[in-house]
């Protein structure tokens, strides 16, 4: 498959195991591909009737599934680890042609989506409650219980992975999924959805409904929904939580950040600049943890910006489907120019471009019409510009410098935000001192947004709650029944 040539040609809806139209929609909506500013779909976004038959499939998939033991849904949990492990590189190239990330990136996404499948799979099987012995030989238990249909709401940066974050633990413990995709990204929830019909659940379990704020509003408010794991901006998170609290609904908000990058000067400077890297261009800067305040201590400020914008400025920037390209377009037209419009406001603030902020065009003609920049280093910056206290989801890095822990841990902390936050130093009392005073979710230290399955992850603060990965998200997707078991008699007080 080459830029500029896929269409979508089925329908983008799943529901009892298969592709459907929807029942009825609430408005349309286009897909781009963003290398070429072409479209690839138009499709109908779901209405109240689609939803409520998604629903009804869930339920029905809910009873059939929730009665299997821990390791017959693992056995087939593995099975579509399997399958997508198999089809890595068509599902990357999906990927990349809909969010327009580099191929190269968008195959280490599905790495992490088939890996977190084959995570649960294996937790699957050992899923239990305790045993608590009570006087007179009579006991308690406990089981760990699937919640339901539970609702996954994704964004668009991340969005195979996205699904599979969501769907694994929650087909792992038991729970039925209806999945909404982003409207920008609509195409690679459907190759998961097929893959698990493939592997084996029951036709219902894993569906997929199309749409955009209407659509999720019908899913989050229906009566049947247990619980709602949410992936986007802060603003959507609010509606979502206060949707569910008239429910009393459980539910997950991986929200945005604006998250701290410390680089002591006793770093190792080659991995610091490597961090930084990492820590601000992948996926083009549409990554909700990047640490986009990027904290640089004065006695190295000036080597570690000169080696930064240097190997910035070496970044491929291109046709995200050819094996070099290191960054690909932004996600749409308006996002690219939001981003631009953040770093022309930077300048009028005071901040000093070093690299980048500006349009990118490439040599080849079918590129012309996409959504590519240049990624910006900006110097000169200071806690109070927009620039350092907005999320702008793209490849835009503040460099701040300064003097001390103390001062730079106050400075860091100084946000709503608590997604994520990294340190770089050679010194291993001070990493730990450091990430525990950072106010944060999930905190590197000597490295930048890597993402190993077995590692909770989520926000303190407005960055939301709950978390995804790791052995505790079971938790989020489970809920706990006692037993009480009397082995004498009953002793009223009546
Ligand atoms: N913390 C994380 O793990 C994480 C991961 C990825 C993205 N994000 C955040 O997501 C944002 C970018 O993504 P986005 O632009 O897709 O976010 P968004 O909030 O605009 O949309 C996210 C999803 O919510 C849906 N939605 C919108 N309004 C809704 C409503 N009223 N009810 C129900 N659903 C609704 C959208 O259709 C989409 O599927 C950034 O702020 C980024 O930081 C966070
Ligand atoms: O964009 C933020 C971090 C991230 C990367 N992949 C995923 C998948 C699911 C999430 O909730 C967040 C993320």
């Amino acid at each position: 498959m080459s830029t500029g040539t896929f269409v979508v040609s089925q329908p983008l809806n799943y529901r009892g195991g298969s592709r459907v139209e929807p029942a009825d929609f609430s408005g349309t909506e286009k897909a781009f591909e963003p290398a070429t500013g072409r479209v690839i779909a138009t499709f109908t976004c779901s209405g109240e009737k689609e939803v409520n038959l998604a629903v009804q499939n869930a339920k029905a998939a809910f009873k059939i599934w929730s009665q299997k033991s821990g390791m017959e849904r693992c056995r087939i949990l593995l099975e579509a680890a399997r399958i997508i492990r198999e089809r890595t590189d068509e599902i990357a190239t999906m990927e990349t042609i809909n969010n327009g990330k580099s191929i190269f990136e968008a195959r280490l996404d599905i790495d992490t989506s088939w890996q977190c499948l084959e995570y649960y799979a294996g937790l699957a099987g050992s899923m239990a409650g305790e045993h608590i012995q009570l006087s007179g030989g009579s006991f308690g238990y406990t089981r760990r219980e699937p919640l339901g249909v539970c609702v996954g709401i994704g964004a668009w940066n991340y969005p195979f992975q996205i699904a599979c974050w969501k769907s694994a633990p929650a087909l792992a413990c038991g729970n039925a999924m209806i999945f909404k995709p982003s409207p920008f990204t609509p195409v690679s929830a459907l190759l998961l959805a097929e893959i698990y019909t493939e592997a084996g659940v029951p036709p219902g379990l894993f569906n997929v409904v199309q749409g955009g704020a209407a659509t999720g509003q019908f899913l989050c408010q229906h009566r049947d929904v247990a619980k709602v794991s949410f992936t986007g901006s802060v603003p959507t998170g609010t509606k979502i939580m206060e949707m569910s609290a008239k429910g009393i609904k459980p539910v997950t908000l991986e929200l945005g950040g604006k998250s701290p990058l410390i680089i002591f000067s006793d770093c190792v400077m080659e991995n610091a600049v490597k961090g930084a890297l990492m820590a601000n261009f992948l996926t083009q800067g549409e990554v909700c943890c990047n640490g986009t305040r990027v904290f640089v201590q004065k006695e190295i400020l000036d080597n570690f910006t000169e080696e930064v914008v240097k190997q910035t400025q070496k970044i491929k920037i291109g046709d995200p489907l050819l094996e070099d390209t290191r960054m690909g377009p932004l996600i749409n037209r308006s996002h690219l120019e939001r981003v631009l419009g953040f770093v022309k406001l930077a300048k009028e603030q005071g901040a000093k471009v070093l690299c980048g902020g500006d349009l990118y065009v490439p040599e080849d003609p079918k590129l012309k019409d996409g959504y590519y920049m240049r990624p910006c280093v900006l110097t000169n910056c200071r806690d109070d510009m927009t620039c350092v206290k907005e999320e702008i989801f793209g490849p835009v890095m503040s460099i701040l410098s300064f003097d001390t822990e103390a001062e730079v841990l106050e400075r860091a902390n100084d946000t709503t935000f608590g997604l994520a936050a990294g340190v770089f130093t050679r010194d291993i009392q001070r990493a730990h001192r450091v990430v525990a005073e950072l106010q944060a979710g999930m905190c590197f230290i000597n490295n930048y947004n890597v993402s190993p399955v077995e590692l909770p992850f989520g926000g303190y603060k407005k960055s939301g709650f709950g978390r995804e990965n790791g052995r505790v998200t079971i938790e989020y997707y489970s809920q706990l029944k006692t037993v009480c078991v009397e082995m004498g008699d009953v002793e009223s007080v009546f």
